[in-house]
């Protein structure tokens, strides 16, 4: 018997892989980083920082970061996807065959498939084989603040709940709380949603439309999330805890997050793609809003926010237009 803490790979070396490596490494695990930019991935091992996308705040001298994938899943107990959503399938294809046998697979991505809409644990799924336990990690969680240290609640899914436990084990500790469940359809909508929503509330704080204007948008956003959620078989309670509302709230009212600064920047007049290059990061929802479109379309569910989102990325209309429309719907019950 022994007591030493199995080792875990994060692959993706942006804010949040960091920030999650980091956090694991500081919890005891031996901790192996994969990015694709050997630049970056030598600053985190030999300098203990990533100056491209947390720079200034020190990583711990125990994680190691290497541009090898092999190297970094070989004898691994856990590993930790954390790449955008559009490069989740070629990740997942890349590490199929190094998974050391038995070994479970979480990610930390927040959106669906580009181009085929699935949700992220159906592309696990098929890639990695359904046997295999898999997790989703999913809340109201900037990058940044995890990596100083900051206080942080948020949540594991699996369909399999001893592997939520083991995933929440790995990164539960001091000012990281980290919570269980089974239901990976709803928390995964929910943080796929969270970032559409919060370019509608960035854009009305851009117009500067008050903050009645913001709050009533995070509300009926979250009566969109609920509505799809229903149609899609997730549970109520997943959106009405960490992986929904709480997500929803931190990214719709909190300037860290890059969805609400590209609705900001929308909402001042600029150009989705001078906004996205001086945003400098990935900002899911200008892929997401078209999945989480043909998803509701799909079950026949109308969402007003998220479409006018969509229309806006789009160019279809400007961010006052979307707002006017909004206004304009015919009055009706609070829920039906
Ligand atoms: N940042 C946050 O606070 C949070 C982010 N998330 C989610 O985590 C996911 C990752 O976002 P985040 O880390 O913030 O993004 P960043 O923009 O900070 O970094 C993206 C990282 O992904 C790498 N990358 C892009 N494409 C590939 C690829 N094909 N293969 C390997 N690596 C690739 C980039 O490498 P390169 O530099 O070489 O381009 C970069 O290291 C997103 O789904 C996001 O929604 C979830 C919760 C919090
Ligand atoms: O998912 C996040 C916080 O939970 C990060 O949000 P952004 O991608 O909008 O920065």
């Amino acid at each position: 018997m022994t007591d030493r803490k199995p080792a875990v790979a994060v692959l993706g070396a942006g804010s949040w892989g960091t920030a999650l490596a980091s956090l694991i490494a500081r919890n005891g695990h031996p901790t192996t980083l994969w990015g694709r930019n050997a630049e970056q991935i030598e600053a985190i091992d030999q300098r203990h920082e990533n100056p491209r996308y947390l720079p200034g705040i020190p990583l711990p001298q125990n994680l190691r970061a290497t541009t090898d994938l092999a190297h970094a899943l070989d004898g691994v107990g856990l590993i930790l996807v954390v790449v955008p959503s559009h490069a989740f399938a070629e990740t997942l294809e890349l590490l199929a065959p190094l998974r050391p046998a038995g070994v479970g697979v979480s990610w930390a991505t927040k959106g669906f498939e580009p181009g085929s809409g699935r949700f992220l644990h159906e592309v696990a799924g098929a890639l990695v084989g359904e046997d295999v336990p898999l997790a989703v990690v999913t809340g109201p969680s900037f990058a940044k603040e995890v990596a100083s240290g900051l206080p942080t609640a948020i949540t594991v899914q699996s369909d399999d709940a001893d592997f939520a436990q083991t995933v929440a084990d790995v990164l539960h500790g001091p000012t990281f709380r980290a919570y269980t469940g089974t239901d990976m359809r709803g928390a995964e909508l929910g943080g796929a949603m969270k970032n559409v929503l919060a370019v509608a509330t960035g854009a009305a704080d851009g117009m500067e439309l008050g903050l009645n204007a913001r709050t009533g948008l995070i509300t009926r956003g979250l009566n969109e999330m609920l509505r799809l959620n229903q149609a899609i078989g997730g549970r109520a309670e997943t959106l009405m805890g960490l992986a929904g509302l709480g997500d929803l709230v931190l990214t719709c009212s909190g300037d860290l997050s890059r969805n609400r600064r590209l609705g900001l920047a929308l909402g001042r007049g600029e150009k989705l793609e001078d906004a996205v290059r001086a945003i400098g990061q990935v900002v899911e929802s200008v892929q997401t809003a078209d999945e989480v479109m043909r998803l509701a379309e799909r079950h026949g569910i109308e969402l007003p926010i998220a479409s006018n989102v969509r229309a806006v990325l789009h160019g279809e209309m400007t961010p006052a237009e979307g707002l006017a429309r909004l206004m304009a719907r015919e009055q009706k019950p609070e829920f039906e």
